[in-house]
């Protein structure tokens, strides 16, 4: 082993992170995990060097979220010259509060002395049960501003989350005179304290940033010199956040305790209906989505969407002749419905059409309509350069019957519909190929979202059988009442996967 390497540690398992709570005799640990990445703080490499058995310990009160570290080594690596263990607390305070430096003694006495009153900042926004594994728990939302010192502190303690678990993810800016655009959802489990029965414990479980943008619509003609009139607000005490806005997801984290148990989903329903029901909102978007949140917010739109009239209302005008040389018709589907739709659902463009391209995949005949396995296999013969029925996308059944030509055409408008759409969104890069390469590009294009819709809709389905069988057991959501998505979107909530073919650019 070269003499470097056994003083360096992988700064990914050194750091440890754990959940903390009182107990009878002390403190216990509730949950340890890892983070995902260190490379922002640690540098690319991933190293950390200058130590033997290094342990860097961060532990948080599963509460208040109070932070504390310590790291610990059998050996220091004596500076030789320039060369010198890395400072790894200095590093850390750039990412942490003042108080987890703090001794160990504070910390544990204020873990012990939480008041028994103790809620997480902010104000309760709803309540369900979340059923895992044969058991069920309640969770919490709960909402608040950054301007309110209460929910600025939990989200000072917290920030070191964001570059550890999303890619290319850093800090909010906390007192820079935006405080009071930032609204704060925290994701609390509330459990009966083993401590003292009588009394509620909470426990940390996520939480997500949300940014108010002001709305611009220019005005359609101008004046050509405004007047002083038009530059001064009619009322000097007009409350700003009473403009239309668009409400952007910043940073949204479920800690890895808590994953795949599909809160996720329901706590990103949750915030999305707020703001459904936010009059000033115009658009809810989200900032530089990941895979695995694009695959939760994909099948999460697509069950609320259904649930309204008018998405089910819109289809594929199948009237249509589509001609045979020229641009796309521009009536595939009926454009006021559409556009009134998206509005209602404050949905952002591109995201709408994704989400309606999908439903209207998933409502094409089953002789034309692109599906995969419940592996995820694209059928062999096929892959071999076989041809199935009549879709020749890659992910359809050689099983399937001969379409009839009706169902041929509503097949070929609903690619055309994705083609326009692709070809809009894609038209730079496009543009760089030569003219003859470009319908194969669109047509890989477009053989790639067929397999990424069907992967999802075949997970909605397995999420909804998996619902079901808990509802068949008796473990169906209790929490009536509170909000009717939850409720009802037990049969319908749904979670992420890897994605396997992602052809187009994050738009927002
Ligand atoms: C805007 C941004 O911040 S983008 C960055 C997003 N955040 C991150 O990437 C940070 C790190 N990751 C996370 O915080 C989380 O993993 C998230 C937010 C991406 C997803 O949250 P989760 O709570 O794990 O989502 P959820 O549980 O709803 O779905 C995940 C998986 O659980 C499965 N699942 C869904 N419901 C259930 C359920 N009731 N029981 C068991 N499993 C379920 C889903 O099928 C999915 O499985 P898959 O991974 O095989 O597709």
């Amino acid at each position: 082993m070269p003499a470097d390497e056994a003083w360096s540690a992988n700064s990914n398992e050194a750091l440890q992170l754990s959940l903390v709570a009182p107990s009878n005799d002390g403190i216990k640990t509730l949950a340890k995990f890892y983070p995902k990445f260190t490379y922002p703080i640690f540098g690319n490499a991933e190293e950390i060097f200058g130590y033997k058995n290094l342990q860097i310990n961060l532990r948080y009160n599963a509460t208040d979220m109070r932070p504390t570290l310590s790291i610990t080594y059998s050996k220091k690596f004596t500076a030789v010259g320039e060369t010198e263990a890395t400072d790894i607390e200095g590093i850390l305070r750039e990412y942490l509060p003042e108080v987890a430096f703090q001794k160990k003694n504070d910390f544990e006495a204020a873990v012990k002395n939480v008041r028994d009153d103790w809620s997480p900042p902010g104000e309760l926004l709803v309540s369900f049960n979340a059923h895992s594994k044969n058991t069920t728990s309640t969770y919490e939302v709960w909402k608040g501003n950054l301007a309110d010192p209460a929910v600025k502190q939990v989200i000072k303690r917290i920030q070191i989350l964001a570059p550890i678990y999303i890619e290319g993810g850093s800090a909010i800016p906390v007192d820079e005179g935006e405080d009071d655009r930032w609204t704060v959802f925290f994701l609390y489990q509330k459990k009966t304290s083993t401590a003292d029965p009588t009394k509620t414990d909470y426990v940390f479980a996520g939480y997500s940033t949300v940014y108010r943008f002001f709305y611009f619509k220019a005005p359609i003609s101008p004046p050509a010199t405004p007047s002083v009139e038009d530059l001064d607000l009619e009322n000097p005490k007009f409350d700003l956040s009473e403009l239309p806005c668009r409400t952007r997801i910043s940073q949204f984290i479920i800690l890895p305790p808590f994953q795949g148990k599909g809160l996720g989903t329901k706590f990103y329903s949750l915030i999305f209906e707020e703001y459904i029901n936010h009059p000033q909102t115009v658009e809810i978007t989200v900032e530089d989505p990941n895979e695995a949140f694009d695959d939760m917010r994909d099948l999460a739109d697509l069950a609320y969407l259904r649930k309204m009239p008018e998405f089910r209302a819109l289809h594929l005008n199948t009237s249509i002749v589509i001609p045979k040389t020229g641009p796309a018709p521009n009536d595939i589907i009926d454009k006021d419905a559409y556009e009134a739709c998206r509005r209602k659902a404050k949905i952002a463009p591109r995201q709408f059409a994704r989400v309606l391209e999908m439903d209207l995949m998933s409502r094409l005949p089953d002789s034309v309509r692109p599906d995969i396995d419940a592996e995820g296999e694209e059928d062999e013969e096929e892959a071999e350069g076989g041809q199935a029925a009549s879709t020749s996308n890659g992910v359809s059944d050689a099983t399937k019957r001969e379409p009839t030509p009706e169902e041929a055409h509503e097949y070929k408008l609903w690619k055309l519909l994705l083609k326009k759409r692709l070809f809009l969104h894609n038209k730079d890069a496009l543009g760089q190929l030569e003219k003859k390469e470009r319908p194969q590009k669109l047509n890989e294009a477009v053989a790639n979202v067929e397999f990424d819709y069907s992967r999802l809709l075949l997970k909605l389905e397995e999420l909804k059988k998996r619902a079901e069988a808990e509802a068949a057991n008796g473990l169906s959501d209790k929490a009536k009442g509170k909000r009717k998505a939850v409720d009802e979107g037990d049969v319908e909530e749904m979670g992420s996967a890897t994605k396997k073919a992602r052809v187009e650019d994050a738009e927002e």
